[in-house]
């Protein structure tokens, strides 16, 4: 009996960074990385023992410089969907309120965007169901 392939499932966290002026911030993800030259939502991997809020206030520090608290994650959605080689578990949370402006300290592109605009931005399979959700949300 031959045992199913089952990808593992990696767990990753994402912030939907939102301006006064109602744009949200994209990154365009660098060369070397998977997805490369692609626009996301900031964010990355969980990494054991963290929980999903402390690996996003660390990512965006360490992706944007900026500073936010646990407690102004506010939970969005999540996306559930087969990669090539694992299935992708993002946790999506919004972010009206964060420390210094965010600047690409991985040297990722940034881009402010309307929401009415985010479908012009090129965006791994797995972000196409919060484009809508997004435009709901901010008009
Ligand atoms: N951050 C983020 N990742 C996304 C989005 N959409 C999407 O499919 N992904 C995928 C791409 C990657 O396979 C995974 C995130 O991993 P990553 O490589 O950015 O994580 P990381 O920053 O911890 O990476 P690394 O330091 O290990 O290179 O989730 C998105 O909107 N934002």
């Amino acid at each position: 009996m031959t045992t199913p392939f089952r990808p593992h499932t990696l767990l990753v966290t994402a912030a939907i960074l939102i301006k006064k002026d109602n744009t949200v911030l994209l990154a365009q993800r660098p060369e070397g990385k998977t997805f490369a030259g692609l626009w996301e939502f900031p964010g990355g991997k969980v990494e054991v023992p963290e929980s999903p809020e402390a690996a996003l206030v660390r990512e965006l520090n360490e992706e944007l410089g900026i500073t936010v608290q646990p407690e102004k994650l506010e939970p969005f959605t999540f996306v559930s969907e087969d990669c090539a080689t694992f299935h992708l578990l993002m946790a999506l949370y919004l972010v009206r309120d964060w420390e210094h402006d965010p600047i690409g300290r991985e040297g990722q592109t940034l881009a402010w965007v309307p929401a009415s605009e985010l479908g012009n931005y090129p965006m791994p399979k797995a972000d196409a169901p919060l484009v809508p959700r997004i435009q709901a949300l901010l008009g």
